[in-house]
């Protein structure tokens, strides 16, 4: 039999009080796994744990910043002493700033990748030893359509996703001997906070022209939800994909399959 099941595993979701993070670690819970969250602020973690109370999951959060190697090594040590060993970690925890390349500022570039990519190899990091302790683990990093291809204002974010899709294989390439397999899902445009002022409604009331062109853009011709996450996680945090290694899932409802509507 095929075993979707992650009933006894630990599960860490970095930045997962909301969005696509919590939609994947509520999917893990119904699959029989622990949730462990972080956020940077007490008030998001408090968000977080409301909202899968109100799913009927018990998850244990946290304040932690990903950027910060000291946090997040006390960080995991606690969860292990409090919760258990991390059999599955999603490097979810991310922001974007959309702003011209020649008016970004050295600043501006440093933090979107000191969140994006040094975040999650700093949560990686802390949690491989005891991954080969154990004999398995699993790491899931979230891509990017931009983990292929650029656009205007997003140069750090396409940066640094293309640069997590390449950390994501060096893990695979490194530890698969100790049965980790590091696997990344790349989502398509999906409605989260992150992505509202590309749909906002125009003041005559008609779409955002950016709302209008990834319909167009998507094959499935709408934006993703979260939700259309949850499957392709749960695959990717199971013994179903036990050979699978060093992967970027696309869940894009066929963006980069297209080439695009003919004008
Ligand atoms: N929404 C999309 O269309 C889309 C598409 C592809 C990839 N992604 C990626 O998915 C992930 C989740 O994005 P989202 O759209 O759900 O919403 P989001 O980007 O707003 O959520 C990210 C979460 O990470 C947390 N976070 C930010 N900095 C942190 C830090 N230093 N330490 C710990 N937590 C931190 C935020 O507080 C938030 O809870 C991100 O990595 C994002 O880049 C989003
Ligand atoms: O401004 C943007 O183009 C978007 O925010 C994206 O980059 C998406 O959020 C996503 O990462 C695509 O997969």
């Amino acid at each position: 039999m095929v075993n979707f099941s992650l009933e006894g595993k630990v599960a860490l979701v970095t930045g997962a009080s909301y969005g696509i993070g919590f939609a994947i670690a509520t999917a893990f819970a119904k699959a029989g796994a622990t949730i462990v969250f972080n956020d940077i602020k007490q008030e998001l973690v408090d968000k977080g744990l409301a909202a899968y109370e109100a799913e009927g999951i018990k998850a244990y959060g946290y304040v932690c910043d990903v950027t910060n190697e000291e946090q997040v090594n006390a960080f995991v040590a606690q969860v292990e002493k409090e919760v258990g060993v991390i059999d599955i970690l999603v490097n979810n925890a991310g922001i974007i700033k959309r702003i011209p390349m020649v008016e970004m500022t050295a600043a501006e570039f440093r933090q979107v990748i000191d969140i994006d990519l040094n975040g999650p190899f700093i949560v990686s990091k802390a949690v491989i030893p005891s991954m080969i302790k154990k004999g398995h683990g699993k790491i899931i990093n979230i891509c990017s359509m931009m983990s292929e291809l650029g656009r205007e204002t997003v140069s750090a974010y396409a940066a640094a996703k293309g640069g997590l899709k390449m950390l994501t294989r060096n893990i695979a390439s490194e530890y698969g001997e100790y049965n980790i397999q590091c696997n990344g899902i790349g989502p398509g445009y999906i409605a989260t906070p992150q992505t509202a002022p590309l749909r906002e409604r125009q003041a005559d009331g008609s779409r955002h022209p950016f709302d209008a062109f990834i319909v167009a853009k998507t094959p499935a011709a709408r934006w993703g939800t979260p939700e259309d996450l949850m499957g392709p996680a749960v695959f990717l945090a199971s013994d179903a994909s036990n050979f699978v290694n060093g992967h970027v899932l696309y869940v894009d409802g066929g963006i980069l399959a297209y080439i695009g509507k003919q004008p």
